[in-house]
C-alpha cells in the first residue's frame, strides 16, 4: 500500500520521517509533542500515549486538517519500544478518519512482540544485534 502521508513523532521521527516523505515525494505530517500550546487548539487532534520506555506519558497531536479522510498514513521512526508513541499515531489517524498502514522504524526494540503484527511494524535492524 502506497502512502499518501508520512507521519514523524518530533524529535527524531521528523528528521527520518521527512527524509522518507521525501525519498516518496508525499507530504509529511509532524506529530509533536504537547499539542496543547497550540493556540488555534480547537483544530488540532490530541492523545495521551500508555507510558513509553522512559515511562512518560506524551501529549502528541497534530493540526486536523492536515490529515484527511482518505489519506493512507505511514508512521516513521528511529526507534520502537514499548509501542506507545506509534500506538497513539495509530489513534490519531483513525480521529482523522484515514487509514493507518503501519510503522516503519530503523530500530526494533519492541517488548512487547504481538505488535510488530498488530500495529503492524516494519524495521531495518533488531536491537538485540546491535
Ligand atoms: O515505543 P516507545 O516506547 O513509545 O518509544 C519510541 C519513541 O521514543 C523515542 O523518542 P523520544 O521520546 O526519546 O524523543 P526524541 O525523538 O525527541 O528523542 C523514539 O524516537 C520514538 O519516538
Ligand atoms: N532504548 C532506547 N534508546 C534510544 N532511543 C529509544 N527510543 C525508544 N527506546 C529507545
Amino acid at each position: 500500500m502506497t502512502p499518501t502521508v508520512v507521519l514523524g513523532p518530533v524529535s527524531r521521527g521528523s528528521l527520518v520521517g521527512a527524509l522518507t516523505a521525501a525519498a516518496l515525494g508525499v507530504g509529511f505530517v509532524e506529530m509533536r509533542k504537547g499539542a496543547s500550546q497550540a493556540t488555534d487548539s480547537d483544530r488540532w487532534v490530541r492523545r495521551t500515549t500508555a507510558p513509553d520506555y522512559r515511562d512518560r506519558h506524551e501529549v502528541f497531536g497534530f493540526r486536523r486538517d492536515l490529515v484527511r479522510a482518505g489519506d493512507q498514513v505511514l508512521m516513521v521512526d528511529d526507534w520502537i519500544d514499548t509501542g506507545a508513541t506509534a500506538r497513539t499515531a495509530r489513534a490519531l489517524v483513525e480521529d482523522c478518519g484515514a487509514h493507518w498502514i503501519g510503522a516503519a522504524c530503523i530500530v526494533d526494540g519492541l517488548t512487547d512482540p504481538r505488535l510488530r503484527h498488530d500495529l503492524p511494524v516494519r524495521c531495518l535492524i533488531d536491537v538485540r544485534r546491535l
